[in-house]
């Protein structure tokens, strides 16, 4: 499907740092706004119904998979998690940017329905930085940080499927990175659609 605004995937393994990135790049780019997904599993900490995410039941997740609400939807970290079609497709149609802060499965997923999505992974430095990550942030339990890393393994060898990768050592760095695809990408579509707009102008198409 083409549409007048980008799409932007963003995935990592749980702790590299992708919340981080997509924040302050939204604080920095009000042209792109956010994707909130809903997911099965209960609020953390501060979190918000409507904010991070939409905390719905199995039930009513089971119910959106039958209506066919998802563009996308996986299992992660044996919870589930979807992004439903109402909340990209209207705001990519009226010419916005979306980014969207999902794990590879979806990813995958969206680049099959938008295939000019532009999918960007983050990797973390190190593995046990991506552990001493989990443990700082001081979120999850023991367990839960162990079954992350462990699933962290599978999520890393899908880094080559995507189109950019990111290595978040750098905080700033990662950044820079981050906006500069973001840029180049806006300036990829207005250059084609300029030329198409010259193309159907020069041979007289109506
Ligand atoms: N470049 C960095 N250097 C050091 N710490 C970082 C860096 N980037 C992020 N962090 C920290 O690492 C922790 C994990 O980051 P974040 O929550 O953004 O990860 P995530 O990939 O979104 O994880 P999840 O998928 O579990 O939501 C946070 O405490 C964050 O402040
Ligand atoms: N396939 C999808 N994955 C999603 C979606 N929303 C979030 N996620 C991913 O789940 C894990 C865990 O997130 P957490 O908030 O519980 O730490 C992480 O990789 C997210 O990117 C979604 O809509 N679809």
């Amino acid at each position: 499907m083409d549409y007048p605004g980008n799409l932007f995937v963003v995935a990592a393994p749980s702790g590299a740092g992708k919340s981080s990135l997509v924040k302050a790049l939204l604080e920095l780019d009000s042209q792109v706004l956010p994707s909130v997904s809903h997911t099965t599993r209960p609020p953390r900490g501060q979190e918000k119904h409507g904010r991070e995410y939409f905390f719905v039941s199995d039930e009513e997740f089971d119910r959106m998979v039958l209506a066919d609400a998802f563009v996308e939807w996986a299992h992660v970290h044996s919870r589930r998690y979807g992004t439903s079609k109402k909340m990209i497709e209207d705001r990519i149609a009226r010419g916005a940017d979306v980014i969207l802060e999902i794990d590879y499965q979806g990813a995958l997923q969206i680049k099959r329905v938008f295939a000019n999505a532009v999918l960007v992974f983050i990797l973390p430095p190190s593995w046990e930085e991506l552990r001493s990550r989990l443990e700082r942030r001081g979120e999850d339990s023991p367990d839960i940080i162990e079954m992350r890393l462990e699933n962290a393994r599978e999520e890393l060898a899908q880094a080559p499927q995507f189109d950019f990768v990111i290595i978040n050592e750098l905080f700033e760095r990662a950044l820079f990175d981050l906006k500069a695809i973001v840029h180049a990408q806006r300036l990829k579509y207005s250059a084609q659609r300029r030329a198409r707009a010259d193309t159907f102008q020069a041979l007289h198409i109506p």
